[in-house]
């Protein structure tokens, strides 16, 4: 089983897959470089675009990627691919971020900071601090800017606790997030076609499910949106994020992505959801699967 996760080593997106394989193999050792865990082993993807790839034409069987920040907000790539690739979410795991500064220097030498564009954003207070003439450069990760960081003394990047030790970098400051609580939470997906096969997955007696689709309404008119989320409301269906997305095809014109607690074999969701199709252009079924415990 190959899981496609951003790399290179180090990436929160490699602590996210940990994290899930733990949940669903629990007792088992969670090493996704070892013989346990059934096998999975890590396919690093220089981008969310190739994770989303490599899930269609191979060789990963499963995709995992960033969706949201708790200090960010969404990872619009993300959002966009979930529209254009034919895949089903089969869960999610939420991981807990403390970037560090690391460099193989010393602080007062740092000139260029680099990070994935998350990091950076996440970071934004403790940059303009401390860092107001050093040169920002985003990076494909968190760990490739972690790489990049062993070639000069004068570069520090935004990451892991991990990266530094993979990487051999010393943590200038730690903990250097806007706010302490900082989260992100990451989808795992699989194809559509291969939706039904056999994939890891595990049934939870005790928890909440979660149903995401995403909605577009055709046409602006006065109350459209009022009367989809009408059907939840009306149904006392819980919804856990609302989030637009432009469609890009002209200015002021958007998609809907709903999260809502519940899964499609429930009458209730499946009734809300037929409901909500007839008065859209386009519903796409993204899946139901295990919410992640709350953090
Ligand atoms: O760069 C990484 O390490 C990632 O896994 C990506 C990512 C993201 O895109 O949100 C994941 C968690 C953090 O929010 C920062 C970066």
């Amino acid at each position: 089983m190959m899981i496609g996760v951003l790399g290179p080593k180090g990436s929160y997106s490699e602590k996210a897959a940990g994290q899930w394989l733990a949940e669903i193999f629990p007792g088992e050792t969670a090493s996704i470089h070892s013989e346990s865990c059934r096998d999975p082993v890590l396919h690093y993807c220089d981008d969310i675009q190739d994770v989303f790839s490599f899930l269609r034409e191979g060789p990963v069987d499963i995709g995992l990627v960033p969706v949201e920040n708790s200090i960010e907000g969404s990872v619009g790539v993300t959002l966009d691919m979930l529209l254009e690739h034919d895949v089903t979410i089969i869960g999610e795991t939420v991981v807990a971020i403390e970037h560090c500064l690391l460099s193989k220097g010393r602080k007062e030498d740092i000139r260029i900071i680099l990070s994935h564009p998350q990091g950076l954003a996440q970071c934004r207070h403790f940059l303009k601090e401390n860092f107001r003439g050093a040169e920002l450069r985003t990076t494909g990760s968190t760990s490739h800017a972690a790489k990049l960081a062993t070639e000069f003394e004068e570069m520090a990047a935004i990451a892991s606790r991990e990266s530094a030790q993979t990487y051999g970098l010393n943590i200038l400051v730690s903990n250097i997030q806007d706010r302490k609580h900082n989260h992100t939470r990451f989808l795992i997906m699989v194809r559509s076609d291969e939706a039904s096969a056999g994939y890891p997955y595990r049934s939870y007696e005790d928890r909440t499910y979660k149903t995401s689709i995403i909605v577009y309404l055709d046409r602006d008119r006065p109350g459209a949106l009022y009367e989809i989320l009408g059907e939840f409301a009306r149904r006392k269906i819980n919804l856990t994020r609302i989030e637009s997305r432009p469609s890009k095809k002209t200015l002021g014109d958007y998609l809907f992505y709903i999260d809502l607690e519940g899964r499609t074999s429930d009458d209730i969701i499946k009734e809300a959801i037929y409901n909500v199709e007839s008065k859209v252009g386009m519903l796409k079924m993204l899946g139901s699967y295990p919410a992640s415990e709350p953090v």
